[in-house]
């Protein structure tokens, strides 16, 4: 199969600002063929590199399939590539579905009994599974086998049907509500952590050799800086360099046309996107600096707490802009400083 046409595709919107499912796709399209194809090519995370591949290797020597993988962390840190790289080390191939898409048991008793033997099944966002399905799943790790229901009521059978073996790599932004024993079922688990800086120019360095463009160092320099320790998000803007170079500079994606995308795409110093942004203004102008609950947060920045909570919040935490406290979240001095703000009195003594 040819790679995609990425020069075609890469006329997605801006960061976080993907409004219309054709955008969504041309999206998904440019990333994919960003993607590492081996764990080589797979940047940064090396703890998790070095114990998956002794796991896929092991597996490959005594020609089985490996035990089942967990992969958690924030999005677009590279778990559904991490999921295709396991399939291909395997020689096998991917099959994919996510928690929300299996609404019943039998959607998901279906996708198993079509498995093939030795088949990947991806599951992202396993932790939203109904809890049918999850039970079934339980069993079908464990002893490959899935238990038709016949008939309802009293007369209700349950005839076996053995499966053949196969592994699950499940994706996941919240291992802590994964039930344990779910949870147990996974032999190898992996925790993927945001990127350093260095680990983001590697990344931009690979993905513009693939895009055929000529990124300066400092260019990869400035934009590694402000891509949230992302890499999905360090792909997005070099393309909006790219955009950028090509239709007001010269073509060349250097400083120059970096500050200028980024300035455009109002991507700041420290590349918080509009949610960070929404949720630190809100803590600060309309909760003094908080404590204010998680639901409450959400509520006032219109979105789901799940979201502010996987999306925005662990890289506020990590930048040291918001705290976690037993009354709240709160806004940390650095984040007044960031927003240009001056905190009110007792706010610094919240971090005294
Ligand atoms: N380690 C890496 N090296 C190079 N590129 C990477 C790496 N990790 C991710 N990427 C790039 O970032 C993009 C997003 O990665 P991916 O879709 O695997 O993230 P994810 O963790 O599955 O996100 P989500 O939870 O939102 O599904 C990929 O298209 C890939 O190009």
């Amino acid at each position: 199969m040819g790679e995609p046409d990425v020069d075609a595709l890469g006329i997605d919107l801006a960061p976080g600002r993907a409004t219309g499912a054709g955008a969504d796709e041309l999206e998904r399209a440019a990333e994919a063929a960003l993607r590492p194809r081996s764990l080589d090519e797979f940047v940064g995370q090396r703890v998790v590199r070095d114990q998956l591949s002794l796991v896929l290797d092991a597996a490959v020597g005594r020609g089985a399939p490996p035990d089942h993988v967990l992969l958690s962390g924030p999005p677009g840190l590279g778990k559904t590539t991490l999921a295709m790289i396991i399939a291909a080390e395997l020689a096998t191939s991917l099959r994919v579905t996510s928690g929300p898409a299996i609404q019943h048991a039998g959607d998901l008793a279906a996708v198993l009994s079509s498995l093939d033997e030795g088949e990947v099944l991806f599951i992202d966002e396993i932790h939203r599974l109904a809890r049918p399905a999850e039970e079934l799943l339980y069993v079908a790790m464990e002893d490959f086998r899935v238990d038709i229901i016949v008939g309802k009521g009293a007369g209700a059978s349950a005839i076996p049907l053995s499966l053949p073996r196969f592994t699950v790599v499940g994706a996941t932004t919240r291992a802590g509500l994964l039930p344990a024993p779910l949870r147990d079922r996974f032999g190898f688990t992996g925790h993927l952590d945001f990127y350093s800086a260095e680990e983001l120019e590697r990344v931009l360095v690979r993905s513009a050799r693939l895009l055929g463009a000529d990124l300066a160092p400092d260019a990869a320099v400035e934009i590694a800086g402000r891509s949230r320790g992302t890499p999905r998000i360090a792909n997005r803007l070099l393309r909006r360099v790219r955009d950028w170079a090509q239709v007001r500079g010269d073509g060349s994606l250097d400083l120059q046309a970096a500050h200028a995308a980024l300035d455009v795409y109002q991507v700041d110093a420290l590349g918080l996107d509009r949610l960070d942004r929404a949720v630190l203004t809100a803590l600060c102008t309309r909760f003094g600096g908080g404590p204010v609950g998680l639901t409450t947060l959400a509520v006032t920045v219109g979105e789901e707490p799940e979201t502010v909570e996987t999306v925005a919040e662990p890289y506020l935490v990590r930048e040291g802009l918001v705290g976690r406290t037993p009354r709240g979240r709160v806004a940390t001095p650095a984040a007044w400083q960031h927003l240009g703000l001056t905190p009110p009195a007792e706010a610094s003594t919240l971090f005294s």
